[in-house]
């Protein structure tokens, strides 16, 4: 993919939130927040509802915060016109019409900016997501990528030094996905200070150099891919193993310091490893010493949701 940058516009933002809370009446939607998202792809992690586009939406100037304060190079963002200027949007609500062509789509968008040649920025920008070709067709009749990067272009359109994508990736098949994430990456290299939400760690660690992970409106922690899987391995990992000694396994896994809970139960040895590189090497090891077969040994809070749950009572601890 080509790509062509404005070389007119100064690129490097930096977004700043400090202690930002807001509440929709008694809902408290994101709570006490600092962070700096600076150039480059920062992917903000967290589960559904944990205030990953309220947040989106206080950066962009779309909320405002009800406590702290959200600056764009020190600059205030809420109702700061001037700043606007420097933010896009992609929202994740299909804000398109169907009925208008990309290329009348992201026309509007330009005017809507007061562009000065608003022609020039809509082309450059269905240029820069590669939509030339299909600008002429009815959004209506785009596929749900085609419709995403349409969206990318609109917001573009100004050639903003910042770009917020609220769950960009979602509802794509797979090849868009890919599409997508190029761009996004390739607009990140060009110095573009980009920020998007997704609830997918393997999502967010293929396009981000940097990832913010929220949880139920908390900053729940901050690092490279590379750190966050550290911390999402290193915490306590709860296991059930099957096998044909239960009780003789148990009584061996409970004397070794990778474990601080060992249980038995129906189902085999519930096992609550604290050091789990430890725990995996000893496990088989025990097995094999003690002439015992392991029938199953499956961890039982894999899924996400603990793993979040897991950050943000470390975060608070
Ligand atoms: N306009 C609103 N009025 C009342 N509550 C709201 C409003 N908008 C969001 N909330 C609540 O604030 C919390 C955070 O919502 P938000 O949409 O920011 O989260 P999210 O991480 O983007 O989740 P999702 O991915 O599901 O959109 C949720 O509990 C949500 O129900």
């Amino acid at each position: 993919m080509t790509m062509t940058t404005t070389p007119t516009t100064t690129r490097h933002s930096v977004v700043e939130l400090t202690q930002v809370s807001r509440w929709y009446g008694n809902v408290v939607a994101v709570n006490d927040v600092t962070m700096t998202i600076g150039p480059g792809v920062t992917g903000l992690l967290g589960p559904n509802g944990a205030g990953k586009s309220t947040l989106l939406h206080m950066m962009a100037g779309f909320l405002a915060p009800s406590g702290g304060s959200a600056t764009l190079n020190g600059r205030r963002i809420w109702r700061n016109h001037e700043i606007y200027r420097l933010i896009g949007l992609v929202p994740e609500k299909e804000a398109v019409y169907g009925f208008l062509t990309g290329w009348q789509f992201v026309l509007s968008a330009a005017r809507l900016h007061g562009l000065p040649s608003p022609a020039d920025a809509a082309t450059r920008a269905l240029d820069l997501v590669e939509m030339s070709p299909a600008k002429d067709r009815r959004i209506e009749t785009y596929s749900k990528g085609m419709r995403q990067r349409v969206k990318v272009a609109a917001a573009l359109v100004h050639d903003p030094q910042v770009l917020l994508l609220d769950e960009p990736f979602n509802g794509m098949d797979p090849r868009q996905r890919l599409h997508l994430m190029d761009l996004v990456r390739q607009l990140g290299e060009a110095g573009r200070t980009i920020l998007f939400s997704s609830h997918i760690l393997e999502e967010v660690e293929r396009v981000a150099q940097q990832i913010e992970v929220l949880v139920a409106g908390r900053h729940a922690a901050s690092g490279n891919f590379r750190e966050i899987r550290r911390r999402m391995t290193d915490r306590p990992h709860l296991f059930r193993v099957r096998s044909s000694d239960d009780r003789r396994l148990a009584a061996a896994l409970i004397a070794d310091a990778s474990s601080s809970a060992v249980s038995l139960t129906d189902q085999g040895v519930e096992v609550q490893a604290v050091d789990f590189s430890r725990f995996t090497s000893l496990l088989p090891k025990l097995a094999r010493d003690l002439d015992i077969h392991l029938w199953q040994v499956s961890p039982t809070d894999e899924d996400l949701e603990s793993v979040f749950s897991y950050l943000i009572s470390r975060s608070s601890a």
